[in-house]
């Protein structure tokens, strides 16, 4: 046995993501969950429905943390790391809440969150943090003592993050018809956000065009279109673009659709095309249907060879970079030094959201961070 790796002070993990639906009663009420209050055009919901029950109802996001939990609890038992690992969703069953208190009534009182989300934005990070304080309020209310909770860093430049989307991308390639293969092009697709949001997103010096949002994943594109490069000797030309777009018609989102971006490469002449979707953590319902199904079909009607790469899922080397990350964080928590491990040119993110990080259009209480209302 290896020694047994500490993380002294936290006493478990938890695992913080979306959530999906599992049938088709639930498609509706998660739909409920996810748009309450967010003024999304009920046409739009109507339409985001049809993919949900286009696919049994079903979300394939709820296994996927179900696989990543067990890769996470396998690595740490293979080295020798004791810490519990617990799972709680934003939107659907099991609630953060209801994992927050079964926690706290195991006696948990340092919680470590790994949000299922690598990038800085509002929706997939300080949205987390407001629903951690969420859930500490209604533990309050109930008279429960509340644990202290710490979120680990931004994960995008991480290698365990980036190589094996540097193995699916490869993979593609390696799938496309020969004769097109050193043509084709890479799109790296992420969700669009409102313009507004990704100028805000990050701490306030990342702020401005773009922001955090789009360097992070400028970088991550970059790392992986130089990975390939390197492994194939082939340059690909590539582009970062944007898949799932909601909200207002009038209100201005981060663009090109990845839609409209196979058909300006085709009409450009592009021979094929990668679709590298670098913004996901697992391949749930925005890939199945906004890449595998709807850009599918465009490509198609073009006539434009296509490939979707794999996102990291379970993949054993991003449970490894947890591992990693979770001791390099309670390292620091102890007063040590550590060298972060990153990629790329952006260097390792912040561990602490600093006040101001990916501000929300209303301002909310907020745990895990600076401006943190709890301890
Ligand atoms: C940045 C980002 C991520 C990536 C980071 C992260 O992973 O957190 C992400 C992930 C996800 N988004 C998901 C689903 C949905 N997102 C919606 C709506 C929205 N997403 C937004 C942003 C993001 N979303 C935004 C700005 C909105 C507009 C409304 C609002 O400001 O809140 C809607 C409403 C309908 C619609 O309009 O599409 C749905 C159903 C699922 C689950 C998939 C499954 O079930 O397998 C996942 C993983
Ligand atoms: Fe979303």
């Amino acid at each position: 046995m290896p020694d047994a790796l500490d993380a002294t002070p936290y006493d478990a993990l938890l695992l913080l993501s979306f959530g999906g639906p599992e049938g088709p009663d639930d498609v509706v009420p998660f739909l409920e969950n996810v748009t309450r209050g967010r003024g999304i055009p009920k046409e739009r919901l109507k339409e985001v429905g049809q993919h949900y029950f286009l696919f049994g109802g079903v979300s394939p996001i709820n296994d996927q943390n179900r696989a990543l939990l067990d890769a996470l609890r396998k690595d740490f038992a293979e080295h020798a790391l004791d810490l519990p690992v617990y799972w709680g969703n934003r939107n659907w069953a099991p609630y953060l809440t209801d994992t927050l208190r079964e926690m706290v009534a195991d006696g948990r009182r340092r919680i470590l969150v790994l949000a299922t989300s690598a990038y800085a934005s509002y929706s997939g990070c300080r949205q987390y943090r407001e629903n951690l304080a969420d859930a500490l309020a209604a533990l309050e209310a109930e008279g429960l003592e509340l644990p202290k909770i710490d979120k680990l860093r931004h994960y995008f430049n991480h290698p365990g993050f980036v190589e094996p989307m540097v193995d699916g991308v490869l993979r593609s390639l390696a799938d496309l018809p020969e004769d097109v293969r050193d043509g084709a092009h890479i799109a790296f697709t992420t969700h669009s956000i409102p313009t507004a949001a990704a100028d805000s997103s990050g701490p306030v010096e990342a702020q401005g065009e773009g922001g955090a949002y789009v360097e992070q994943h400028l970088d991550v594109a970059q790392l992986i279109a130089d990975a390939v490069r390197e492994r194939t000797g082939v340059d690909h030309p590539w582009r970062l673009v944007y898949q799932s777009r909601s909200g207002a018609p009038h209100i201005p989102w981060l663009e090109p659709d990845i839609c409209d971006h196979l058909e300006e490469r085709h009409a450009a002449g592009a021979p094929a095309m990668v679709m590298a979707p670098i913004g996901f953590v697992s391949d749930h319902m925005e890939v199945l249907y906004d890449l595998d199904t709807e850009a599918t079909a465009k490509a198609e009607e073009l006539g434009l060879p296509v490939r979707r790469s794999a996102t990291v899922g379970a993949d054993p080397r991003f449970a490894a970079a947890i591992r990693d990350l979770i001791l390099e964080r309670s390292a620091v928590e102890r007063g040590q030094e550590v060298t972060p491990c990153a990629l790329g040119a952006l260097g390792a993110s912040h561990n602490l959201c600093p006040v101001g990080c990916c501000p929300s259009r209303a301002p909310r209480p907020a745990a895990a961070g600076a401006d943190s209302t709890y301890a």
